[in-house]
Order: C-alpha cells, then structure tokens, then sequence
C-alpha cells in the first residue's frame, strides 16, 4: 500500500493472531461484476511475495477470468478455474474438490502461503463461508478463512443512484431502519427493480455485509467529496469491514492475509440488511441472463464495436458485464473489457477461442440474434477474404 491509499477506521476489536501459522489462509475475493477483482488479484500475483494457488469462478462456459489471471502471471502456484456457474449454486461440489487437491499438494510438501478464490460477481457467498468457517470440515485441518475481501465500484454506485436525491440520499440520511434499507433496495434509479435486478441487488449488498474488507475501486474517477458519500453508506451497512480506498490510478494489491479467525461471524454481520436479504434465495441466479456469442473469422472495427459496447451499457441499466477476446482491425487481438459505463479494449497475446459475453437481468440483452445481428454491423471484411 503507498502513501496515496488510506483506510477507514472499522470497529473491529483488536485482531488475535489466534491461527496455527501452518494452516493456509484462505482469502474469498469477491465484488459485483466489473468491479475490479481480477485486477487486483493480477497485481497480487505480479508481487510474487509469496506462493499462492487461485481458484477462479465463472458464470459462463468460456472462463476469460482463469486466462486473464494465467496470462498476467504464468507463474502463478496454479489456477484452477471453476466455470460455468456461481460456487454457491452448481460449482459448490467443484470447490470442494478443488481446495482438497490443494490440500494433497500443501501436504505433499509444495507448501501453499494462501489461497484466494474469485468468486463471480454475483456469487452469493453463504454457502462458501459456511464451507470454510465450519471447524469440523476436514479441510479446517489444513486451511481457515482469513478474511471476506469485497471489492465495491464506488463510482458505479455513485452515479447509479443519482447526485443527491433518491434512494443513496434517503439511505445516508435515515440508515439503520428497514424503512430507508427497503429503498436501497430500489437502487439503480428505476422505481421498481424487475427480479433480475432485485436479485443483483441483494447479491450486491449481501457482498458488503459479509466483508471482512471493503476495497473502494475507481474511486480516482470522484471528487473527495464524492468518495465520502458511498464510504458512509458502506459503512453504515457493514461498519465492522476495513475500508481500503484507493485514489489513484495504479491499481493496488490486495492486503495480505490477517492470520486471524474473524471476531464476528460473518452471518452476524447481515443484521443490517432487511430481514428479506439477510437469507439466501435457493435461485438466486433466475432472472439473470449471459449469452455467450462466438466470434472466430470476425473481424472488428473499434470505433463500432466501442459505441456497440457503450450503448448496451448506458441503454438500460440491467446490462452489467459485457467481455471478451476479439480480432480488431489493424491492432489485433484485443480483451474488451465494460463495466459500469466504463468500456476498454487492451492488447491481447494469443486466444484459440474469439467471443464476447454479455450478462444482464434477464430481457435487458434482448434475444441472442439480435446481439449477433448488431455485433454483426460492427464487423469488418477479413483481409483475407478482400478482392
Ligand atoms: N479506473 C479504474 N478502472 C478499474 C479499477 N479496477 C478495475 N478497473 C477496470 O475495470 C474493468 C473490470 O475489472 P476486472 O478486474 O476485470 O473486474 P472483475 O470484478 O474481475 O469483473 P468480473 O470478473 O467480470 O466480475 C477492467 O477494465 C479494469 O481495468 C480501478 O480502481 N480504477
């Protein structure tokens, strides 16, 4: 952490190094999707301080995350990704198998120093911190949950919820009451959230509650003043977390493990939530929707593929990610990254497989054709197929 980083007092009592220095600590690095979680692991991994195995999980089948983290650290003590549903839905019997095979391999004598697991960004993380606190597991021989790292896109939930009036007003004025936390549940600005948006909703602040560290990203896109106005509301849903708030633009790594149990358990910390959030929803997941489209032999053209990003972003609010690996013209391959109404393209080395992923409430991407036919318009000849 440099001098331009600063944290936010939290309320928790002093930390006991309470934990066999053995066991692995196990960090559940967790966020809405697009706030900036992959980032930060990759700049974790770039330190090399110490060895450290991953474990990546993805909604959809195409994991870009597992390649994004492999590729930004070859070196890393092993990825393993997990994709094709959230952990605590489809992928919950995977993540056992996984963290058992780091087991074999921490006893085997390839010492692990911490595992951190990218959950996706609309994992909901009961059923793992269940998994991980439960001391009559046989994993708790061998590893411990160091600490619930939730990364929150500040400027996202700024802009999101408008200037001064509305739900992020109302909820910074009157928190605490169920009242004033029933209209946070309206935030975005639409007055009523449809189930997609409600569930994400949910998902969003059930991430902040169970923090054992809250990591303010993009906030260098606010103003001081803006900063604080979220900082409040976080810390009135969770006042126990460690705020991490980053103002520049470098993008820091994550803290190192606290080596210590938690000294509340994370469930108690959902008792700021409305009763209706503070318990998970067998099908959390209903009403959310990714579509995957292939794009091998296509070639882009960025000016369009940018505004085609743009649009779906800003177009409506229930578009939330949209990701992939495409061949732009005249730069090549590219990883297009859009969260928020943020949308990059970076340079890219090598990819057998060209797709974009687009995941939203469901109805908000329209039907897949229609996605393929306007991805379609932002599509250029292949110079090989030129007269
Ligand atoms: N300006 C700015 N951009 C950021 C910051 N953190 C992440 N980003 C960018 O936000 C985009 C999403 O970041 P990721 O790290 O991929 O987000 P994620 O949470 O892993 O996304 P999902 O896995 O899809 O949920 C990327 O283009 C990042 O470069 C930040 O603090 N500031």
């Amino acid at each position: 952490m440099d001098g331009r980083d600063f944290m936010v007092p939290s309320d928790f009592p002093p930390l006991q190094m309470d934990v066999a220095p053995q066991k692995v600590p196990v960090t559940l690095l967790t966020g809405f999707l697009g706030a900036g979680k992959t980032a930060r692991l990759n700049a974790t991994l770039k330190e090399g301080k110490s060895r450290i195995a991953v474990i990546e999980n993805e909604i959809g089948a195409l994991g870009v995350d597992g390649a994004l983290v492999a590729n930004a650290h070859a070196e890393a003590d092993g990825v393993i990704e997990l994709s094709n549903g959230c952990l605590c839905c489809s992928a919950e019997v995977d993540l056992v198998a996984a963290l058992e095979g780091l087991v074999r391999r921490h006893r085997s004598g390839r010492c692990l120093e911490r595992i951190i697991i990218e959950t996706t960004g609309l994992a909901d993380l009961a059923p793992v911190i269940s998994l991980l606190e439960d001391k009559t597991d046989p994993l708790a021989e061998d590893l411990f949950l160091d600490s619930t790292v939730t990364v929150v896109d500040v400027s996202h939930l700024l802009r999101s919820s408008g200037p001064c009036e509305g739900p992020l007003h109302s909820w910074s004025s009157g928190f605490g009451t169920s009242a004033s936390l029933d209209m946070a549940a309206s935030m975005p600005r639409a007055a009523v959230p449809g189930p997609g948006r409600s569930a994400a909703l949910r998902t969003f602040w059930r991430q902040v509650a169970f923090a054992d560290q809250l990591i303010l990203s993009k906030a260098e896109q606010l103003g001081e003043d803006e900063v604080n106005h979220p900082i409040q509301i976080l810390q009135k849903v969770n006042p126990l977390a460690e705020m991490i708030v980053s103002n520049d633009r470098s993008i820091q790594p994550l803290p190192p493990p606290r080596r210590t149990s938690a000294p509340v358990s994370a469930f108690e910390r959902l008792g700021a939530l409305p009763s209706s959030w503070q318990t998970i929803q067998p099908a959390h997941l209903e009403g959310v929707e990714c579509i995957t489209l292939r794009l091998e032999g296509k070639l882009f053209a960025e000016d369009a593929l940018l505004r085609w990003a743009r649009g779906l972003l800003q177009a409506d609010l229930e578009v939330w990610r949209i990701k992939g690996l495409l061949q732009i013209q005249g730069r090549g391959l590219m990883l297009l990254q859009g969260a928020g109404d943020q949308v990059t393209l970076e340079p890219w080395p090598e990819a057998e497989v060209h797709f974009v992923v687009c995941i939203g409430a469901k109805g908000a991407l329209g039907a897949k054709e229609q996605l393929e036919v306007a991805l379609a318009s932002c599509a250029t000849v292949m110079p090989s197929l030129r007269g």
